[in-house]
């Protein structure tokens, strides 16, 4: 047995575009993920949205700690909004599934990390909501790039003695940015942990005390390859996730 934590990343289930069979369904994860845990001295494995939410507890008793990875919108009916023309189509089948391993998660007290999409579950699931478009918060800061996914977009601020502090002990940095929606309504039980100038929440973490459950609105596994200190800071936060299920582990 491996004696570094296993990481589990849920992945997409897209329709086929590009290969054989169009409209097939695929399993689909950008390759930066696992290799951003495995760079962090984690052993990556996948694990795939099924209807079948019985299969998910089995999933997890096999990994330390859970990533939820960058996707579709949610359905705007799971924070009790009707969908907008802005709003993307939703994966009821991957919905359901997160949270399903989010409720384990918590039951088992296993860390948990967001990305993106998986800050945007993990809020709604905390009974949080979301803007279906950005442009709804009031915003006209420029949150979806379209440059080079290892650079940095724009700026945060970090929480004092959020996990961002722990992982980077930096009051402020630049991020990667590459989202259309945007946390409304902040879940109870969640502290926002960085913010963007123009207020978004760009970092969310649990307050309780069953599990670690942490998320970004930024995306580090596209950094985590990057030169300087863009890369570095990815690679920190995937590291003191990493330490944070081999504690779990050692325990
Ligand atoms: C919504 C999407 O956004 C993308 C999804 C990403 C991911 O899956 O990690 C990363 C970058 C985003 O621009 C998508 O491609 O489905
Ligand atoms: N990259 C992502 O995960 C995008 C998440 C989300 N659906 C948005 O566009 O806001």
């Amino acid at each position: 047995m491996s004696n570094r934590p296993v990481i589990g990343i849920i992945t997409n289930v897209e329709l086929d575009r590009h290969y054989l069979f169009p409209g097939y369904p695929r399993v689909t994860l950008n390759e930066d993920y696992p290799r951003s845990i495995a760079a962090a001295g984690g052993v990556p494995v996948l694990i795939t949205p099924s209807k079948d939410l019985s299969l998910l507890a089995d999933q997890l008793s096999l990994v330390d700690a859970l990533v939820l990875a960058g996707g579709q919108d949610v359905d705007p009916l799971l924070y009790g909004a009707e969908p907008r023309t802005e709003c993307g189509a939703p994966n009821p089948t991957r919905d359901a599934f997160e949270f399903e391993a989010l409720r384990l998660a918590r039951v088992a007290g296993m860390p948990v990390l967001g990305i993106c999409r998986g800050l945007q579950v993990t809020n709604t699931f905390m009974g949080g909501s979301l803007h279906q478009d950005i442009s709804h918060s009031g915003s006209t800061q420029r949150h979806m790039m379209e440059a080079n996914p290892a650079v940095a977009a724009h700026g945060i601020t970090v929480e004092p003695d959020s996990f961002l502090d722990e992982a980077w002990h930096l009051a402020q940095t630049t991020v990667n940015s590459f989202h259309h929606q945007v946390v409304d309504r902040v879940a109870p039980g969640l502290a926002v942990a960085a913010r963007a100038a123009d207020g978004a929440v760009e970092a969310v973490e649990y307050t309780g005390d069953e599990f670690d459950l942490v998320a970004v609105q930024w995306h580090p596994e596209m950094m985590s390859a990057a030169d300087g200190p863009a890369g570095e800071q990815a690679r920190a936060l995937f590291t003191w996730f990493v330490d944070l299920a081999a504690g779990r582990w050692e325990a």
